[in-house]
């Protein structure tokens, strides 16, 4: 056996000390199973990890923060087991199941059942924080009642994404589960305690109406929609304001939290709100049919797509193939790798970011569409970024848009993949960023063809120029969209967050995905959220129902109609420039050093304009087809 990973740990097979039980749970990282101890006959849970599937690093994290544990509230770390493949936790055993199936098991239930639950919730966290520990996994699943009986009590388990925060640099890594996810993770902006209050705050909300706060229709956008928030406690409302502010460093901390009046119990509403139970049981059928939510953590796959990061980018399916992958590098470290077996990928790398990599595969059943992220800092301290991005070439090519085709450019309106191949942004990135690589031969040809085709289009939109002027690109455009984007965006502008242990800057640039039903592809709806809540959730709210799920189209249904309708207005208006935008501001996202965001954003203009100018031939060919036409009339009415 190889050397252990785990100081401490004992070597070898469990087997010799403990009889292995059944699965009793099962997540993302780790099988759980029950265990008895040959010698004393205590009974215990076994947390399997294969090491080939979570990063070392992160099991030892795991475990170091165990030890250093002891709560109530929180399951005990009783031994470590390792051999080559795997490390086993043996951890206390807790019998009265998830906190979600407990409660829906009850006849009666108040806001002030709601308000003790979350209160002890809370003081766990409040433990946690006091070592420096943000559990970054807060949710329902990771509540477990000790046994069934009346007196059980709750605790916490699933450190293996926790972090700590003490270094006073923000945490960076893309960890939690959607759901409860606070927005500053996904946008990767820095983030450190708060998070965690997000998550009660989450985890709260749904204990009082039974489904989550945000999904793809309302964004981070905090309501309380009737009728289910009807007879909810003003006060009730006021911490859950309080815990979802979308900026961490005015969200309610730890102490006002404890402090408040409902959760000091003070200001509940006595009333029972059994109704609540009804959407929560829903709640959690959906999603336990669903597999639970997305995780995202210290997985080992090293390539994978982040297409909740960069929302306007379209995962078609994983790819683990790198033979097909171009890459290009400039003086500013930057590389991008195009995929160009499916043009659907872009690699960014960066010498000045934390190492990231991501996993998405989206598997398709009949009913519904289930996307698992996973994404990897391989380490925090080393500072490399590789953010494997989805390209935005790939917008669906629905009838509505095509329509609108033909009064312009197929291009413009974001057509179909074969006209936003690879190649065309490849001949632009390669342009402006004079990129070489050893497997460059057949991108210079096709930039060779490019080129030809380029300078037979400018001879072209000479002609149609002079013909009828047509308004030049504006090297403006994309930062005219932006502010634009940002005047729409209600969280827009900069603030800070504070970690705990410093205060860092950040902005907003919340931006919206979601799933259409119809072409199976996802939107950016730049509706002023965070991009993470989307494409995985099929579990949501709708205003006017308890729960907007659409088991056929795999999605949640939005029962804001106009939102959708002037969507797809302005997705045919501005399919390139919208590309361009997102892009554009995920690039800044990555805290690039102005000339490489300075670089990227020519690389867009040109692409752009390469756009515009195809969109100016397809005028010209149908001009020249009227010209025909109208000649062809005249001949005739000459011979009559
Ligand atoms: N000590 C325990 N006693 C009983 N059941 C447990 C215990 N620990 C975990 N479980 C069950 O196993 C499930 C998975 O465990 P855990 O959350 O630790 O795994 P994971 O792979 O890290 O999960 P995730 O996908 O949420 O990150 C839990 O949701 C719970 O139902």
């Amino acid at each position: 056996m190889g050397k252990n990973i785990i100081i401490g740990s004992t070597s070898g097979s469990i087997h010799k000390s403990y009889e292995i039980g059944s699965q009793i749970g099962n997540g993302k990282f780790a099988q759980v199973h029950s265990g008895t101890n040959k010698s004393t006959g205590k009974k215990s849970a076994i947390k399997i990890m294969k090491k080939s599937i979570v990063e070392e690093s992160a099991i030892i994290k795991e475990v170091e923060m165990m030890t250093e544990i002891n709560h109530q509230n929180i399951i005990k770390l009783q031994e470590v087991y390792e051999t080559d493949n795997e490390v086993l936790l043996v951890l206390e055993l807790v019998t009265g199941g998830e906190l979600f199936d407990k409660i829906v098991e009850r006849e009666f239930y108040t806001e002030q059942d709601a308000s003790t639950l979350i209160c002890t919730v809370t003081k766990v966290i409040q433990y946690l924080h006091s070592k420096d520990i943000v559990h970054c996994d807060l949710k329902p699943e990771n509540l477990l009642y000790s046994d069934n009986s009346d007196q059980a009590i709750i605790k916490l388990c699933d450190f293996g994404l926790s972090q700590r925060c003490g270094s006073g640099n923000p945490l960076r890594s893309l960890v939690g589960t959607l759901t409860y996810m606070a927005p500053e993770i996904s946008s990767c902006t820095g983030y450190g305690k708060p998070v965690d209050l997000w998550s009660i705050g989450v985890i709260s909300y749904i204990l009082l109406c039974g489904f989550p706060p945000f999904d793809e229709s309302t964004g981070y956008i905090l309501e309380f929609p009737s009728p289910e928030w009807d007879n909810i406690s003003d006060s009730a409302k006021s911490l859950i304001k309080g815990l979802l502010n979308n900026d961490p460093s005015k969200r309610f901390t730890i102490d006002q939290t404890l402090k408040h009046p409902w959760i000091a119990g003070t200001s509940c509403g006595k009333n029972s709100i059994v109704g609540t139970l009804k959407t929560l049981r829903e709640f959690n059928t959906l999603r336990r049919t669903n597999g639970g939510n997305t995780t995202m953590g210290h997985n080992k796959q090293s390539r994978s797509t982040v297409f909740e990061l960069f929302p306007s980018l379209t995962p078609i399916k994983s790819n683990d193939d790198k033979e097909n992958l171009i890459e290009f590098e400039n003086n500013d470290n930057i590389k991008i790798n195009l995929n160009n077996e499916n043009n659907n990928n872009v690699i960014l790398e960066n010498d000045n970011l934390d190492k990231l990599t991501t996993t998405t595969t989206t598997a398709t059943t009949t009913s519904t569409t289930t996307t698992t992220t996973t994404t990897t800092i391989i380490d925090d301290s080393v500072n490399k970024t590789k953010i494997q991005l989805m390209n935005s070439l790939d917008f669906e090519n629905d009838s509505s848009s095509s329509e609108t085709y033909s009064s312009s450019s197929p291009i413009e309106n974001g057509g179909g993949n074969d006209k936003f191949t690879s190649p065309e942004l490849l001949s632009s990135l390669s342009i402006d960023l004079g990129c070489a690589s050893d497997q460059l031969n057949d991108k210079e040809k096709i930039i060779e063809q490019l080129k030809n085709e380029k300078s037979l289009l400018q001879k072209e939109l000479l002609e149609i120029k002079r013909q009828s002027p047509v308004p030049s690109p504006s090297s403006s455009f994309l930062n005219t969209h932006l502010q634009q984007q940002h005047l729409n965006n209600s969280n827009g502008g900069s603030t800070s967050i504070n970690n705990g242990n410093g205060t860092i800057e950040r902005q907003f640039r919340p931006i919206h995905m979601s799933k259409d039903s119809d072409s199976g592809s996802y939107e950016n709806l730049l509706l002023g959220s965070s991009p993470l809540i989307k494409a995985h959730n099929n579990i949501c709210h709708s205003r006017n129902s308890s729960f907007g799920y659409n088991s056929s189209s795999g999605g949640c249904s939005s029962s804001d109609e106009s939102t959708g309708g002037s969507f797809k207005k302005d997705k045919s208006k501005y399919g390139v420039d919208r590309i361009c935008l997102d892009l554009q501001s995920e690039f800044e996202k990555l805290s690039l050093p102005k000339e490489t965001i300075d670089k990227l954003t020519n690389v867009l203009s040109n692409y752009k304009q390469k756009n515009q100018e195809k969109s100016l031939k397809i005028k010209l060919d149908k001009q020249k087809e009227k010209y025909k036409k109208l000649k062809a009339q005249l001949k005739k009415d000459k011979l009559k």
